[in-house]
C-alpha cells in the first residue's frame, strides 16, 4: 500500500522538491497528498503546484489560537489519509494538537549535527562558531525543540576559505541526497512493522 505523506514547508522548498523528485523517480513508494505552508507567497507553493501536489496555505495570524491553527491542519491531513508528516524548512514549533494526532509520525530535517546548534540559523551558528565539521540531522519531532530521536545524520566539512553561502550550498546538497533516502527507509520500516 503506497504511503500517503504530507510535507510542511515555509520557504524555498528545495527539500520538498528533492522528496517529490525521488517519488517521481520511483525511489520512494509514496505520494505527497498535501503540501502545508504557513507563509502565503512562499516559493514552495509554486513548486507544489508545478508538481501537481495539493496545497494548504494558511497564516497563523488568521487563527485565534495555535490550537485552532493546528486543528485546521490536522483535519486536512486526516481528510487526505496522511500517514506521515515530513517537515522541510517548516518554521513553526508544533504543538500538542499536531503531536497527539500524529505520534511518532512527524519527521524534521535540521541543518546541524544535533544536539549542536539547535533552533534557527543553525548553519550561521556553526559558521560563526568556527567548527570544522558540521552537518545535517533527520529526527522525529517531539514536544521539545530539535530534541526528538535522531534517525540519520551526515557530516559536512567547513573549509577555511568557505563563505557562508558556499557552506549553505554544501549543506543543502547533502540534505537533498539524504532526506529522500531517509524517507524511503522510514516508510519501508513502517510497512514492515504493519505488514
Ligand atoms: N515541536 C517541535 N516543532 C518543531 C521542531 C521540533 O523539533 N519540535 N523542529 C522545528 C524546525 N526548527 C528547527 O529545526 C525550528 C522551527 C521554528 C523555530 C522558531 O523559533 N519559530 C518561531 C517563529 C516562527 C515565525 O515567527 O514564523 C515560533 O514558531 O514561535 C525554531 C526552530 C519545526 N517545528
Ligand atoms: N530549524 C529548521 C531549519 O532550519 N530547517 C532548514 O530549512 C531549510 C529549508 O530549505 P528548503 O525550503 O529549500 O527546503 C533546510 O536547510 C532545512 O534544514
Amino acid at each position: 500500500m503506497k504511503a500517503k505523506l504530507a510535507v510542511f514547508a515555509s520557504g524555498n522548498g528545495t527539500n520538498f522538491q528533492a522528496i517529490d523528485d525521488a517519488i517521481v523517480r520511483g525511489e520512494i513508494d509514496a505520494s505527497i497528498e498535501l503540501l502545508v505552508c504557513d507563509q502565503p507567497g512562499a516559493a514552495v507553493i509554486e513548486r507544489a503546484k508545478r508538481a501537481g501536489v495539493e496545497t494548504l496555505v494558511l497564516a497563523r495570524r488568521d487563527f485565534p489560537t495555535k490550537k485552532a491553527f493546528e486543528e485546521e491542519i490536522v483535519h486536512a491531513c486526516q481528510a487526505h489519509h496522511v500517514g506521515y508528516i515530513f517537515l522541510a524548512g517548516y518554521m513553526r514549533i508544533l504543538g500538542k494538537a499536531m503531536l497527539e494526532a500524529y505520534p511518532h509520525r512527524i519527521v524534521n530535517i535540521h541543518p546541524s549535527l544535533l544536539p549542536s546548534f539547535t533552533g534557527l540559523d543553525a548553519i550561521g551558528q556553526a559558521f560563526r562558531k568556527g567548527v570544522k565539521i558540521t552537518g545535517i540531522t533527520i529526527h522525529y519531532v517531539d514536544e521539545g525543540m530539535d530534541t526528538g530521536p535522531i534517525i540519520a545524520q551526515a557530516a559536512v566539512p567547513i573549509k577555511d576559505d568557505d563563505t557562508l553561502e558556499v557552506l549553505e550550498a554544501r549543506i543543502h546538497e547533502t540534505e537533498h541526497a539524504l532526506y529522500p533516502k531517509t524517507v524511503a527507509a522510514i516508510l519501508s520500516r513502517s510497512s514492515e512493522v504493519y505488514q
